[in-house]
């Protein structure tokens, strides 16, 4: 499997964002966009989820499932948390999975895995911000894809909590994921560097 992208452009707001803009990235690696604030790494992960369209160029998957869409080949975790704070934790974990769709791993395993079994119960309202976190992780693990697209995700997260995401990372990647993520801090696995814009 290998996601490409050629001479991407990015227009928001009637702005260029970026324009040329070429990655690549294939099974089993991991990318790190990194670049000064506003510089488009969000929007990239947006486009390649196809949340949103590019202005110029193409992005294209070779090796993924012929028939899904590459953004059903892809989790997107945006650096908001998307929750319903109403919703248990359980709950919410529960309406990310129908709501995704697919094969569906048991949902305690994952909330253990992410150190949240404790609070299956509790309404996602009452979470602190890397709790927050963790549970949005545990949606990586309930329904597999095998493109993520992370923004900031270790953001909020404690050192063990940071030391559990790199395991999740590193697991995925072994098992021929592939995944790129936006971030100002080292995502503490091995991965290749994409710099957007000038130096941060
Ligand atoms: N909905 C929108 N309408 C217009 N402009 C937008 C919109 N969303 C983002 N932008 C602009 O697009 C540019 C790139 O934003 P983006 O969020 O991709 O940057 P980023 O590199 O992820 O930034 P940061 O490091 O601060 O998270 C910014 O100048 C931003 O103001």
């Amino acid at each position: 499997m290998r996601l490409t992208g050629r001479g991407l452009t990015c227009v928001r707001g009637g702005r260029d964002v970026f324009s040329g803009l070429d990655f690549e990235a294939a099974a089993g690696e991991a990318l790190a966009v990194v670049g000064r604030n506003g510089s488009g790494k969000t929007s990239l992960l947006r486009l390649i989820a196809g949340l949103l369209i590019p202005a110029g160029g193409t992005i294209a998957l070779d090796g993924g499932d012929a028939e899904l869409t590459l953004a059903e080949q892809c989790h997107y975790l945006g650096h908001r948390d998307a929750l319903k704070p109403a919703l248990s934790v359980a709950e919410n974990l529960s309406f990310w999975a129908d709501f995704l769709g697919g094969e569906r791993f048991d949902a305690t395993t994952s909330l253990a895995a992410v150190g949240l079994d404790h609070a299956a119960d509790l309404p996602a309202a009452f979470l602190s911000a890397g709790q927050r976190r963790r549970l949005s992780l545990a949606r990586l693990l309930t329904v597999r894809r095998p493109i993520w697209l992370l923004d900031e995700p270790t953001a909020a997260l404690d050192t063990a909590g940071q030391d559990m995401f790199g395991t999740l990372m590193r697991d995925h990647l072994a098992r021929g994921g592939l995944i790129i993520a936006a971030t100002h801090t080292p995502l503490g696995i091995d991965a290749r560097e994409l710099r957007i814009g000038g130096t941060a």
